[in-house]
């Protein structure tokens, strides 16, 4: 049973159309990426899966039933920064979110631990760095335990300090069995935290799934023979090689799974073809995402 299944959503701002058809499931224990460049609808589809917006068509299920107050309650929220008293402590301030929240206080110790502020939890906000402060607001939102963390940009404006014990702790809730969604517009955070991922361009999803799926970086073979006409041709009738194209000197062969380079190599001594040279290569997964993004279909 998928935790968020998304169905035919649809969202128009006057002329801008955010969302258009948006469908992807996500399963239980993901670390769900929604990547896309700025204004690509990201934001959007959060607003309308906490309810802040109503899609214009399409629906959505929360742990396989039609969201109401109760499914809603095991969803923490986090679309922009919580304006926290700068003057009183980390501790202090997650009393006053537990209030706003209606829960009690005690599970304010279980917060703090979760998000390594323990040891701080007394010291005033202000003195915090920019990584502890989103600790902070985190630890706000893991407040009542909820099973679903929905988190818009949780990195953005923190220095590379803060941005690792961010990731590190998003990546120890799911350890713990949560379910995180978080909108990205970094290929680079998607990759080293993410399991999955959905593509928006323009409000379209482009792609959805596991990112190692999604985003394939099968290696590709640079060759070159005396005659590389020949080569190529060779290439092409190889068994999992989508195209072989000449590039300088050099052929670039691209195959559908990650090519074995010394059966390639034996294969073409077998057709009379001579290397003078063969190197296996990695496409770069900024690469892959730009391929991704910039493909017409
Ligand atoms: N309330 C609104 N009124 C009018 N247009 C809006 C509104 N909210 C969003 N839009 C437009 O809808 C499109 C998608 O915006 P959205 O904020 O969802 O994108 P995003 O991917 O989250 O971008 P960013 O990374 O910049 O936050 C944009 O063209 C944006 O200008």
């Amino acid at each position: 049973m998928p935790i968020l299944s998304l169905q035919n959503i649809s969202k128009r701002f006057g002329a801008v159309q955010a969302l258009s058809g948006v469908s992807f499931d996500v399963p239980q224990g993901a670390i769900y990426g929604i990547l896309g460049p700025n204004g690509s609808g990201k934001t959007t589809l959060l607003g309308i899966v906490t309810d802040i917006l109503k899609a214009d068509t399409g629906s959505f299920t929360l742990f396989d039933k039609t969201p109401t107050a109760r499914e809603r309650r095991q969803i923490g929220t986090l679309l922009e920064t919580p304006n926290f008293y700068h003057y009183l402590s980390g501790y202090k301030n997650l009393e006053i979110s537990a209030a706003i929240k209606q829960r009690g206080k005690n599970d304010i110790a279980r917060v703090l631990e979760l998000c390594g502020l323990t040891a701080r939890q007394h010291a005033a906000f202000k003195t915090y760095s920019l990584g502890m402060k989103q600790r902070l607001a985190i630890a706000a939102v893991m407040l009542g335990d909820p099973d679903v963390l929905i988190l818009d940009e949780p990195t953005n404006g923190l220095d590379p300090a803060g941005i690792a014990e961010v990731r590190e702790l998003i990546k120890n809730l799911a350890q713990a069995g949560k379910t995180i969604i978080l909108a990205s517009h970094l290929l680079d955070e998607v990759e080293k935290v993410c399991t999955h991922v959905a593509i928006l361009r323009m409000g379209k999803l482009l792609r959805s799934g596991s990112v190692d799926v999604v985003i394939s970086r099968h290696d590709y073979l640079e060759l070159s023979a005396a005659d590389n006409e020949a080569l190529s041709a060779a290439l092409q009738a190889y068994p999992g090689c989508t195209s072989a194209q000449q590039n300088g000197h050099l052929v670039v062969a691209v195959f559908s799974a990650p090519p074995d380079a010394a059966q390639v190599n034996s294969y073409l001594a077998g057709k009379g073809i001579w290397l003078q040279h063969l190197q296996l290569r990695k496409k770069s997964l900024e690469k892959a995402f730009l391929e991704i993004t910039n493909d017409p279909a």
